[in-house]
Parts: structure tokens; sequence; C-alpha cells
């Protein structure tokens, strides 16, 4: 089946949180509508970019596009932006079932709301490995009262201004700010847009899929619904051996599903929330909803007659690692990994100071875009549109001290990792201080892959050590997202069998704008006829 949508991306004022601000919004929704398919469906979203003063690029977050590299929505390494006026089409086939997101992939332009979900079901005849009455999807987001440009600014001036803590955190698009701490005439607590709404109706004794994805810009959140345990049954398209939480880990880019049974007393309402972890949390109010019961006397819309849960300790990444490591594949469902590696990338996560301002590099290497897309240089063999020098697979491991910040030796650069086609890659990513002295959480994306986790590990990796002996190889999970704790490592593998020119990179909005990703390409001479579509910037204007 081939689903059409055509969709208008426009700027609107919005109060999704009661301050009233631009919003970057899809046929005048934020989050946008969500795509829903079936495993094997073809997708095809005709963008108009009526944003009159900004370029756009959308991203299909988790969707491998296989034989379609071209359209995977990443500005400056997939295709050309596409500007104000122009139409762009995606077209793309959803080949695994699953949850999945999408979202702007142009400078930091995710900040200012275009975002949405991409529901993947099974076949008909197909049967999951749990079993539930009713589905529903939550996005959980933050958001700023600043605009994506005075964020982006602020990132790049001298002095540098961090975007700082969020003023609210979102649940399908609506926050609760308060307003009187806003200045008057910019915010307006009966707004429609904002405000307290159910999340979902449950009825006494039913089992309900909770489709749950964050696209936060910069927080790791903990989500919870009070009084309610939720077994975790999905992470990123892959089902995990199921395991019951009261606060859900996510990190920016993850999704996970959780089955959640109405057990509770039925005659009142019951708070879902999300917090802030990883970052001080102290400056950004709870997202919250209610969870309404369905019941004789009872009205969904009324709060709780409880005080919103508190959530855990921000700081505690004790436990956020504990959740971390308690993801593995279903025993029925696990995805056969290659024994060994054929090359492996160690990646040392670094703020630098270079020229002046504060930068994110891998290896010493602060990514910026090139004005060709890498898909179309490499192709048609550009040797002057990026970097030949190829970043270094590793860094002086051995006497790299992570918890002092980085010399300011970067470099900003656009280079590329050429891996051979169908080879096995073990990234290490590694965690270091900020220049402030501190190391936060990093969730990092892989572009057109999955990765199996192999762990998780405190401190310095060392690959001389027992490191490799510790990593699960038995029943990794598979993901498209993974955190890199902080003071840590994270380890992953994955084989490189799709054509194509791919992004890996933090998935906080700042952090990649800041420098803090690294690009693959394998194939390149295999993939297909590039669509001219994609073309028209640096030196691929004029081609076809
Ligand atoms: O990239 C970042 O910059 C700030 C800080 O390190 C410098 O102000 C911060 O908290 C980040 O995550």
């Amino acid at each position: 089946r081939v689903h059409n949508y055509t969709w208008d991306i426009s700027y609107q004022y919005k109060s999704p949180d009661c301050f009233e601000k631009l919003a970057v919004t899809v046929n005048g929704e934020a989050p946008g509508p969500t795509i829903r398919a079936t495993q094997g469906d073809t997708i095809v979203v005709n963008v108009h970019n009526k944003l009159e003063t900004e370029n756009t690029a959308i991203h299909w977050h988790g969707i491998r596009q296989i034989d379609t590299p071209w359209a995977d929505g990443v500005a400056g390494v997939t295709q050309c932006p596409i500007l104000p006026g122009e139409t762009f089409a995606y077209k793309f086939v959803v080949d695994r079932p699953g949850t999945y997101l999408y979202h702007a992939h142009y400078g930091m332009q995710r900040v200012a709301g275009l975002n949405g979900m991409i529901v993947v079901k099974v076949p008909d005849g197909i049967v999951e490995p749990f079993s539930y009455d009713e589905e529903h999807t939550v996005l959980l987001g933050d958001w700023w009262h600043k605009s994506v440009y005075e964020q982006a600014t602020g990132l790049t001036e001298t002095p540098f201004v961090f975007v700082t803590a969020p003023q609210s955190l979102l649940i399908n698009g609506r926050g609760t700010f308060d307003c009187s701490l806003a200045p008057s005439g910019t915010c307006n607590a009966s707004s429609p847009d904002c405000g307290l709404r159910p999340l979902f109706t449950a009825v006494p004794g039913k089992t309900y899929l909770l489709r749950i994805g964050s696209l936060t810009s910069l927080s790791s959140l903990s989500f919870e619904i009070e009084g309610h345990s939720m077994t975790v049954v999905e992470a990123d398209g892959y089902y995990v051996r199921p395991f019951v939480v009261k606060n859900l880990f996510i990190y920016s880019g993850e999704t996970y599903s959780v089955l959640v049974k109405a057990d509770q007393d039925p005659r009142r309402n019951y708070w879902a929330a999300s917090h802030v972890v990883g970052r001080n949390a102290s400056q950004t109010p709870s997202g919250k909803a209610i969870v309404s019961y369905a019941f004789k006397g009872n009205n969904p819309w009324i709060p709780p007659p409880t005080a919103p849960p508190a959530g855990p300790a921000w700081n505690n990444t004790v436990i956020r690692v504990q959740q971390s490591r308690a993801i593995f594949a279903h025993p029925r469902f696990v995805e056969p990994m290659p024994a060994g590696a054929d090359r492996t990338l160690l990646l040392l996560n670094t703020q630098n100071r270079i020229d002046g301002h504060i930068k994110w590099t891998i290896n010493g290497v602060s990514l910026i875009f090139p004005a060709t897309p890498y898909l179309v240089a490499m192709k048609r063999g550009m040797t002057t549109a990026y970097d030949q020098r190829p970043p270094s697979d590793t860094y002086d491991h051995m006497s790299y001290d992570i918890s002092a910040p980085a010399p300011t030796n970067g470099t900003v650069r656009s280079p590329v990792y050429r891996l051979a086609l169908g080879s096995v890659v073990d990234v290490v990513l590694q965690n270091s201080n900020m220049l402030n002295n501190k190391s936060e959480t990093h969730p990092w994306h892989l572009h057109g892959h999955d990765f199996w986790v192999l762990g998780y590990g405190e401190g310095k990796f060392n690959p001389a050590a027992d490191a490799w002996r510790l990593l699960n190889v038995r029943d990794p999970i598979m993901k498209n997202t993974v955190p890199l704790h902080n003071d840590g490592w994270t380890a992953v593998r994955f084989r490189a069998d799709n054509p194509g020119v791919w992004l890996f990179h933090c998935h906080i909005e700042a952090h990649v704008f800041m420098g803090m990703g690294v690009v693959f390409e394998e194939g390149i001479e295999r993939v297909g006829k590039l669509p001219p579509s994609i073309m028209g910037c640096g030196q691929s204007k004029g081609l076809h």
C-alpha cells in the first residue's frame, strides 16, 4: 500500500505551554500528524516549504531507507535544503514494524517544533509477543520561549550563550507553564493549545500499549504514570525481553512501547508525568497529563486528587545506567549478531574551544555540514566538496584523562569515515568532561542502520583489558539511538550494509549544531541514480 501525504510546513503562532510564540507546524499542527502504516508499505510525503524565510528538510528517524538513501532528509548529508516555496517528495518503504519518529533536520529547526511519530504495524496474521486492548501514542518534548534563531546565535556568538534549561516539558505537544512568570500579554493560561488534558481514557481491567517517543532537543527524561507500573516490550522497533518499571528513562530519539494495565481505583484519575534527568531539573517544571478512568461518576478532565509525582533524583546516574543495562532482545527475537568486527572505532566525545568558540569534537573533529550534500559529492566524485582526509579511528586512549577538559586542539572539518560495504563495525563512544569539568549524557543516533547494543561501562574504556569480555554478545537489543551516559562509555556493533552516506550524531539539537557527529559512507558505487530534487546547492548546482 502507498500512503500519500501533502504537508504544508509553515510558521504559526502557538501556545503549547500557554506562552505564545512561533512554531514550525505541519498543516498547522505541532506536533505534526502521526503517520500510520503497515510493514512493507510505501510512504510518500510531499513537503511544501511555506516557511517564507527559512529552508527545511525532514528526517524519518529509525527508517533505514534501504535503496532510498536520498530520502533520509538530512540537509548537507543526503540532500540540499528545501527552499521556501519549493516542494520536495520523500518516498520510502517502512520495512520494519515498530515506533518511529520524524523531525526537521536543518540547522536547529527541530527546536521550533517540526516533529511527530510514525507507527508501523505488523501485517495481519503476524502475532506479536504481547497483547493489549488499545494503543496510544505519547510524544515527549521540551520547549523554550526563546526562538530557534536566538538559541543558534547564542551558540555561535562570542561570548557563548548555551540554550540552558527548557521552560517546559511537553506531552503530545502540550505543557503547563506558570503564566505569572511571563511578561504580561505573552502567556494565556486559558489558551486552547495548552494546559492539562487526558492522555488516554482507561477502562478498568483493560491493557493499553503506549508508544512513547522522545524528541526533546536537550533533555533526558523520566516518564511515569502515577500508581501504575509499565512493562517495556519494544525499543526502537525491536521486541525486548519484557521488564517492569515505575519510571521509564527515555533519551532524545528513542522510542519505547510499554503495557499499562488499568488496575487501580477507577473512581479517580492519575498523573502521567515527565521529568528532566541528567541535567539540573529545578528550572523546568514537569510535563503533566491526566490518565482518566472511565467510570460512572468520574470526570475524565478533573486533575488527580494527589500531588504530581516528583520523579527520581535528576542526578542519580546509577539508576539510569541500570535501566539501560536491563534492555535485552526478546528471547524469541534475538537478531543474530556477527561474532567479531572488521573495524573498531574508538570515538572520544570532547568539548573544545576552537577559534574562540565552544564546539563538540569527535576524535578532535567538529563536524560542519558542507555546502554540497555528501551523498551527491561522493556519488559524483566531487573531491573538493568535502574533506578528503579521513578522521581518526581512535584517540590516545591509553593516556587520555577523561576527567580533564580536552586540550584545545580540535578542528572544524567535513570529513567522512569510509566503511567497507558489508563490513562489521564496532563503535565505542567515550564520554569525557566538558570545559566546565562536568560530564553529561549524550543520546547517539545512527541513520540508515540499527546497531546491536553491546554494553555500557563506567570511566574509560580500555580495549586492552577485560572490557570486551564484559559486553553482551548473547542477546543484545538492536536500536538506532543509545545513551552515552555521563562519565562512561557505550559500545555498539553494526553491519555497514546499506549503500549511502549516513550521519551518526548526538541527538541533542544544540550539540550536533556544535559539531557533535560523524559521517559514515559505505557502498556509494552501489547507490542508484540520485534524484535531481536533492541537488541544486554548492557544487551540485545545475546537476541532474
Ligand atoms: O554544550 C554545552 O555547553 C554547556 C556548557 O558546557 C558550557 O556553557 C552545556 O551545558 C552543554 O551541554
